[in-house]
């Protein structure tokens, strides 16, 4: 069989994978592991019409690494024949030195592995799923596409922290994430709006990392993430912006950076307000206060973040809401909107009620899409660019 192409999207306790052959967008094969390296895994196999194929369960499942080893035995049962030529990864961060795809050899996976206290929750699960799939296919091609290579286009103001500049030098910058998300985002809006594509957009990319990216003429200008994917919304288990004392009085209370490390990632956003769940749609689903209050920063948030940038933008002609919350949670969408009439957003409740792919009303001086995202599809155009 001739060019296929693997693309792995390591999360935090997720492994996504896909194949696809020759030139089809369509994947031949697609499925998730879920619950890394927390009890029971579960996976996901579907077909190239989304069909579910069985794929039996694969108990506990340790890391990334194991993952991928299941992943591939589920897809060789109904796919016996695959000889994978190219292997495409996604990873979190680059660094101030990776801006564009890059091919991975042993060099690059040294550099990409320094860079792991930078994305503490997802670098390590990228170089896992690097690791076995180089040596699952010693002979593919291992192309690895970054998060933060987007962001490289914007400019030098808003990229600086304002603390002494020798840190800028160091590393210590804006680099923003999710862009493989919003680099798709980019190039659907300029296939399906070109004239909206030309102007002043927000995509908010609302899943369980969630942020927010202002766009002139497709390329990022400003983006909520920062140095970290701890900063700006509120997320599932993230704290997005805080002041830094609060950090410095916990230190100065003995919390030690480990400790911290793992409340402002892992316990903190939705789960740490609600006591309960990371899931929005637990939260949604719930009749305790504190899901309530949750959910309601989680759109305050937003509502702040899209405001900022809007002023970074000077003004706004378009928003796009997309990833698992952005997609399908319309009374999220409705309570980010509700009251920013004075932005000149308006919403068509009965289309976002229903998830059309344009939730604003004729009056509406914002045009509000929904837009679902497919950053397999940004990866995969990279590895087929790459020759
Ligand atoms: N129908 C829905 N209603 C509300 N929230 C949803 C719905 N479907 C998915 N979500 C939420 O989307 C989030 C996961 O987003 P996703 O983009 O899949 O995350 P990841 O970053 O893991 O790829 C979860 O909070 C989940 O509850
Ligand atoms: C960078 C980031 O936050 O990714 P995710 O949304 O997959 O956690
Ligand atoms: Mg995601």
């Amino acid at each position: 069989m001739s060019g296929e192409t693997l693309i792995l999207n390591a999360g935090s306790s997720s492994l996504k994978f896909a194949i696809y052959i020759d030139e089809d967008d369509t994947p031949e094969v697609s499925g998730l592991i879920d619950r890394i390296g927390a009890g029971e895994a579960e996976i996901a196999l579907k077909d190239a019409s989304g069909q579910p194929l069985p794929a039996g369960a694969p108990g506990s499942v340790a890391d990334h690494g194991e993952a991928l080893m299941v992943a591939i035995r589920a897809m060789a049962k109904h796919y016996p024949d695959h000889t994978i030529k190219s292997v495409g990864h996604r990873v979190v961060h680059g660094g101030p030195e990776f801006a564009a795809p890059v091919l991975i050899d042993d060099a690059v996976e040294e550099k990409l592995m320094a860079l792991t206290p930078l994305a503490p929750l997802h670098q390590p699960h990228c170089l896992a799923g690097i690791r076995a799939a180089r040596a699952a296919f010693p002979d593919a091609r291992h192309i690895a596409c970054f998060d933060t290579a987007f962001h490289r286009s914007m400019p030098r103001l808003n990229e600086l922290y304002a603390i002494p500049r020798e840190h800028f030098d160091a590393g210590i910058r804006r680099y923003g994430f999710h862009g493989l998300s919003y680099d798709y985002i980019a190039n659907a809006l300029r296939d399906r709006h070109p004239d909206l594509s030309q102007g002043r957009v927000i995509v908010a990319h609302l899943g369980n990392g969630a942020s927010l990216c202002a766009m002139r003429d497709g390329r990022s200008v400003a983006t909520s993430m920062g140095f970290s994917a701890l900063d700006g919304l509120a997320m599932g288990t993230r704290c997005g912006n805080i002041d830094p004392g609060v950090l410095l009085y916990l230190m100065d209370q003995g919390m030690s950076s480990a400790e911290l490390s793992d409340m402002l990632y892992r316990r903190s956003g939705l789960l740490g307000l609600s006591g309960t769940s990371s899931d929005m749609r637990t939260l949604l689903a719930s009749s305790a206060p504190e899901a309530a209050e949750a959910a309601a920063y989680f759109v305050q948030s937003v509502r702040r973040g899209i405001a900022e940038l809007a002023a970074m933008l000077g003004g706004l002609e378009t928003l796009v809401f997309t990833a698992g919350i952005g997609e399908n949670a319309a009374a999220i969408r409705d309570a980010i909107c509700a009251e920013m009439g004075w932005m000149g957003i308006r919403l068509d409740t009965a289309a976002n009620d229903q998830g059309e792919p344009i939730i604003s009303d004729s009056e509406s001086g914002v045009q509000v899409l929904v837009i679902p995202t497919r950053e397999d599809l940004t990866i995969l155009s990279a590895v087929r660019a790459g020759g």
